[in-house]
């Protein structure tokens, strides 16, 4: 099912990042998205963000083969159990990083509007040096990084329809990463990232 992927790694001091342009080919990812897009119960929950609130400008849901809960910004969600092409999304990652996830959070952004503000994913239920394994399906988007201690340290990266993401070792200690908006007429894309929470 997998063509040859190329595999990248990003030239960041404090990081072990890695690329993987077309992890999934354009048929398949194609397929995964239409049924995602489809088959995904999206919700919208509320933030708040210095005692006002929000509410969050993409949509989400939570997948997992246990019943841990994450948490993130004020919000709790509990898990749903994995479906089929979820679990076939997951034993492909998991083939190629060696490791086994719990967890899925799916973001769907409608159009250019909807975003992902600067974060780490660092919550405490993911532990010490978390292993995120990222997919993009739909509209490509830029994925923004930038050093926490050193802000001349940015990068940035297309994230390409049928694309892998893959951040591990200390990166979460010593970078930030967002999906910021933009005034460009675009699509639908959906991220799914995958984490393991136990
Ligand atoms: O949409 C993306 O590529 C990033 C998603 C993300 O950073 C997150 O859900 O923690
Ligand atoms: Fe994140």
């Amino acid at each position: 099912m997998q063509l040859f992927s190329e595999k990248v790694r990003l030239d960041l001091p404090d990081s072990d990042i890695w690329y993987f342009a077309n992890f999934f080919d354009f048929k398949k990812a194609d397929d995964f998205f239409e049924s995602l897009r489809k088959n995904t119960p999206w919700q919208q929950d509320d933030i708040k963000v210095f005692g006002k609130v929000y509410a969050q400008p993409r949509l989400t849901a939570l997948y997992a083969s246990n019943n841990r809960s994450y948490s993130y910004s004020n919000i709790t969600m509990q898990p749903k159990p994995f479906t089929s092409n979820l679990l076939e999304i997951k034993t492909a990652i998991e083939e190629e990083t060696d490791t086994l996830f719990t967890t899925c959070l799916l973001n769907l952004y409608r159009d250019g509007k909807d975003s992902n503000g600067w974060h780490s994913d660092d919550e405490k239920e993911l532990g010490t040096n978390p292993v995120i394994a990222s997919v993009t399906l739909g509209e490509e988007r830029n994925f923004h990084l930038r050093h926490k201690s050193d802000r001349t340290l940015k990068h940035k990266i297309l994230l390409q329809h049928g694309s892998l993401l893959l951040m591990k070792g200390e990166t979460q200690h010593f970078w930030q990463h967002q999906i910021a908006k933009t005034s460009r007429n675009i699509g639908e894309r959906i991220n799914l990232t995958f984490r393991v929470i136990r």
